[in-house]
């Protein structure tokens, strides 16, 4: 393993993504997403995902450059068109509008349309929970999970994110794929030879497997069988074709073969207590800390707060990156 700060990795992100062509803005936010994954631990969405990046951008599959365009299009509606580039600059571009129209109207949504998306999710919902927002987040990817009943791929690995602001806390956050495991996760298996659980996915002839090659050849699984095929199949419609926008197998045949990072849209809803409740939305919320309190009087945890705790760890001691990951990121220095 190889120890590195948070500047560091910042500091390399960076430095991959401008000698590959990316426009500053697009090297800023794309950095402070990698970096961000590192940082909480979330390995699958840290820096493992900057060669996938450099080879959408060989693939002629994600502008380095594009600027996204924002549209006013109705009293609770922005659109951003990201021309094809990395979803986070359109999602920077977008968000002061959709706070600006979920405070007025008391719910708003952004539709980013024609992005290129690699990240987690919670980087997008984290930002509006700090704003006082109750926010939702949900994008397609490409088609590799099969509905549950059946056997071949047709839903994205389609990640949910859930944000709740806190007074004076971290805000509740949870965000997952809605198959068993995202395919990120199941390919970090792969480069370490270690075996997926039973229950992530099927090969070609829908058996039940262990390797994660296979199951990345044949179909991953959905959560919760038919309920997470049901969120799956929601997430297409909701961040697909409502919003004017590809389904995940779309978005595999525009991707040519090219295993580039998935193309289409995503979806932002930011809602605002205040606005629904006035006077009363303090008195409530506060009622609200009483479902945390009987989570946390259990026993058990809420999502993020692995998260949270391994942000505190990692700014104060740095990350720890697999070797060969590390030697993979150099070489796009040279290359
Ligand atoms: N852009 C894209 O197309 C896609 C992106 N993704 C991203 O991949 C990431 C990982 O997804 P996935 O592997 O499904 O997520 P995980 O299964 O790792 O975690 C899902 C959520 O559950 C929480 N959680 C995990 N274990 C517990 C527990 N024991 N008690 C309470 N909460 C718990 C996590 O919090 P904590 O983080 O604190 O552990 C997290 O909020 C997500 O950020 C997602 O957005 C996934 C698919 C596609
Ligand atoms: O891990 C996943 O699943 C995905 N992450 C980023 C985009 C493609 C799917």
């Amino acid at each position: 393993m190889i120890h590195m700060t948070l500047e560091d990795v910042r500091h390399l992100v960076e430095t991959v993504l401008r000698r590959h062509g990316f426009s500053e803005p697009h090297v800023q936010a794309v950095a402070a997403t990698i970096v961000a994954g590192e940082r909480d631990g979330c390995t699958s969405h840290g820096v493992y995902r900057l060669p996938g990046c450099i080879a959408t951008l060989r693939a002629g599959k994600v502008s380095p450059d594009a600027a996204p365009e924002v549209f006013d299009s109705a009293p609770s509606v922005v659109r951003v068109d990201a021309h094809g580039a990395f979803a986070q600059c359109a999602f920077h571009a977008g968000m002061p509008l959709l706070v600006e129209k979920a405070r007025s109207q008391g719910i708003a949504m952004l539709a980013i349309n024609r992005c290129v998306h690699f990240s987690a999710l919670w980087p997008e919902v984290e930002p509006l929970t700090e704003r006082g927002l109750v926010a939702l987040a949900f994008t397609p990817s490409h088609a590799w999970v099969a509905p549950a009943g059946g056997i071949r791929p047709l839903f994205g690995t389609n990640p949910i994110a859930f944000g709740w602001p806190r007074a004076d806390k971290p805000p509740f956050i949870f965000d997952f794929a809605t198959s068993a495991a995202a395919r990120g996760e199941i390919d970090l298996h792969r480069r370490a030879g270690k075996p997926i659980p039973l229950g992530w996915g099927i090969d070609k002839d829908g058996q039940p497997t262990t390797d994660p090659l296979t199951a990345l050849n044949g179909a991953m699984l959905t959560f919760g069988g038919h309920k997470g095929s049901a969120l799956a199949a929601m997430v297409e419609l909701i961040a697909g074709p409502m919003i004017g926008d590809l389904t995940s197998a779309e978005s595999l045949a525009f991707d040519e073969g090219t295993k580039s990072s998935p193309y289409g849209g995503e979806l932002i809803i930011a809602i605002d207590p205040q606005r629904i409740l006035g006077a009363e939305a303090a008195r409530h919320l506060q009622r609200a800390e009483a479902v945390f309190e009987g989570i946390l009087g259990q026993g058990a945890r809420l999502p993020s707060q692995r998260r949270y705790e391994a942000r505190v760890l990692s700014e104060r001691e740095g990350v720890r990156i697999p070797r060969a990951l590390y030697e993979e990121i150099q070489a796009l220095l040279v290359a």
